[in-house]
């Protein structure tokens, strides 16, 4: 997978360095390229914002340099990307869509500053690519760069072949299975006892269905505790079948 990001802060990416991503970036993976939208500015402030019209606070990041940034980034390419604008105006970014995305061939990530990018942008893209407007929750942050890292870490940990163990994308949290919409339930690990507290007993039985079970109650003990939104959503015949398996 290629993802290409546009930022005014190329350096904010600098975790995409580290760990399992960088590791993917290393063996060819994944393949980021980070490009600074200043390149795509002609004037000696390299200026990429202006006020409003209609008024009202704060700035807004000026078309041209976006426009002349994304068409050299997907201009003269043998396929077309699809852009991710992160915004808290989007649409929530879930599992699924890190799924989605995750068998896509090329994103790219446009991050926006100040009140956001003037509108024609995604308007002008949208008549050469896919467009997604996305938000990655009901907060505020300054900027899509957090936003775009945490897209970028939930899409790029699904390939085949960054974490390296299938097993683990399949137990995730929210990931489809027997039990979807359920939280990950209390992990432990050496010691067997920590400060006077010791760990479920069932864990050290070697029984592994009793083990398999005691994970699945705990995982709807803490998704009814944390997320009960999420239990709405299992109908009966999910917990039916839950129930039988117990
Ligand atoms: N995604 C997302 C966002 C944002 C966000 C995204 C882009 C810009 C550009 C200026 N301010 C921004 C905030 N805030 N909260 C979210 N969940």
């Amino acid at each position: 997978m290629r993802i290409d990001i546009i930022t005014i802060f190329p350096d904010y990416f600098a975790p995409l360095d580290l760990s399992l991503i960088g590791k993917a970036r290393t063996s060819g993976l994944l393949d980021v390229r980070l490009h600074d939208l200043r390149s795509w500015t002609h004037d000696r402030h390299n200026t990429v914002d202006d006020t409003p019209y209609g008024g009202g606070p704060g700035m807004v990041m000026k078309p041209e340099p976006w426009g002349e940034a994304l068409d050299a980034v997907t201009g003269n390419a043998p396929s077309v990307p699809r852009l991710i604008l992160p915004t808290p105006s989007g649409a929530p970014f879930t599992q699924a869509d890190a799924s989605r995305l995750a068998r896509e061939p090329w994103l790219v990530f446009a991050c926006g500053r100040y009140e956001g990018i003037d509108s024609r942008v995604a308007a002008d893209a949208a008549e050469r690519m896919p467009v997604e407007e996305v938000s990655i929750g009901d907060y505020v942050l300054n900027g899509g760069e957090s936003a775009t890292l945490v897209m970028v870490e939930a899409v790029s940990r699904l390939l085949p072949g960054v974490l390296g163990n299938a097993e683990s994308v399949a137990q995730d949290s929210f990931a489809p299975g027997a039990m979807d919409n359920l939280v990950e339930g209390p992990v432990y690990t050496k010691p067997a006892v920590w400060r006077d507290r010791e760990v479920p007993p069932v864990l050290l039985s070697g029984d592994h269905g009793a083990v398999d079970r005691w994970r699945r109650d705990e995982a709807l003990r803490k998704t009814a505790r944390n997320r009960p939104d999420l239990l709405r959503r299992l109908t009966s015949e999910d917990l039916d079948q839950h129930d039988r398996q117990v």
